[in-house]
């Protein structure tokens, strides 16, 4: 894991950064601002700058800048992301990640995900509890490569924290600790899987059978691709298929599933802390907690960065942040 922790100082330049662009914002719209965030990202500190550039060009697994300004009169947690977004909680932090995140990537969010917004809420919401989305909470959240059915899924997804009053992790496993037989990797490397939108992008919400997330649509692909010196990995157990009648590749799905569990990492971030998880490289997932409801639940602000912005624009002949 590649860390850096600021000094008091330099979360302090942050901080002076973020104020300044309040006092002029009427109303913060994170993909109005999208474009001139680059530019006051120039104003970060220099070792955050350094460390984000040298992190993304190292394609370093798990990158975690500590001790980012976090409003010490944080509104009470919401109880799920629909009225975060509605009563605007937490938009200082938005722009807090937006600026670390465009040092590394070009910011990105989905037309069916969270009404199109692009910096989104982590937190628990009721009747999710145990869901396959982020909202979860009683249900641990499966290691996943975020929105894993897409050719242009991000290549970071990005979680600042704002509250994790029960020290819930967040797990990851890297492909680099993944002890796969040759057998499987063979198997894995081939043209035999389907990716499938997960509940999040459908809007279904519990119990859903196998064979439904299999009559969805899907994207076709391998799980392992790229450089086989240092290779990229797709991957999510609840919303992938093996082609029809691919006992093989089934066989192939199942034994990642149990070497997985044997590499479990993970990281608990507290409030101050953003992880950029590389999505080429870690799925990721969560540990499940107890919900309380109460205004001091965990709270993640997340946002998904995608390398470049212009595969997008090309797949979709819109010039539009929002993949619709
Ligand atoms: O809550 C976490 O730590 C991870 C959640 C997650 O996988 C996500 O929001 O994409
Ligand atoms: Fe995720």
């Amino acid at each position: 894991m590649n860390k850096i922790v600021l000094t008091d100082a330099e979360r302090a330049v942050v901080s002076a950064l973020v104020d300044e662009v309040f006092d002029r914002v009427d109303v913060w719209d994170p993909v109005a601002m999208v474009d001139e965030v680059p530019g006051l990202a120039e104003r970060l500190p220099l070792r955050l700058r350094e460390f984000l550039v040298n992190s993304r060009m190292a394609e370093a697994d798990v990158t975690v800048v500590a001790n980012l300004p976090v409003d010490e009169n944080l509104v009470p947690t919401p109880i799920g992301w629909d009225l975060a977004a509605k009563t605007g909680a937490g938009q200082r932090e938005e722009l807090v990640l937006l600026l670390c995140g465009t040092a590394l990537a070009d910011p990105f969010g989905w037309a069916t995900q969270q009404d199109g917004r692009v910096v989104h809420d982590v937190c628990p919401a009721p009747g999710m509890e145990n869901s396959l989305t982020s909202a979860s909470s009683a249900a641990p959240l499966t290691l996943h490569t975020e929105d894993v059915h897409h050719p242009c899924r991000g290549d970071y997804v990005s979680l600042f924290c704002l509250r994790n009053p029960d020290a819930v992790g967040t797990t990851f496993v890297r492909i680099a600790a993944l002890d796969l037989p040759a057998g499987t990797r063979e198997v894995l490397a081939q043209n035999r899987f389907r990716f499938h939108p997960d509940d999040s992008h459908i809007g279904a919400i519990v119990d859903l059978v196998e064979g439904e997330v299999r009559d969805r649509v899907f994207d076709p692909g391998s799980v392992i691709f790229g450089p086989a010196e240092r290779p990229y990995l797709r991957f999510d157990v609840d919303f992938m298929s093996a082609a029809g009648g691919d006992t093989e590749a089934e066989q192939a799905i199942q034994t990642t599933v149990d070497c997985l569990a044997r590499s479990v990492e993970r990281v608990i971030l507290e409030p101050g802390d953003a992880v950029f998880v590389d999505n080429y490289r870690v799925v990721h997932g969560r540990e499940p907690f107890v919900p309380r409801y109460d205004g001091n639940d965990r709270w993640l602000k997340r946002l998904n960065l995608i390398r470049d912005v212009r595969r997008l624009y090309a797949m979709s002949d819109t010039r539009s942040r929002i993949i619709a």
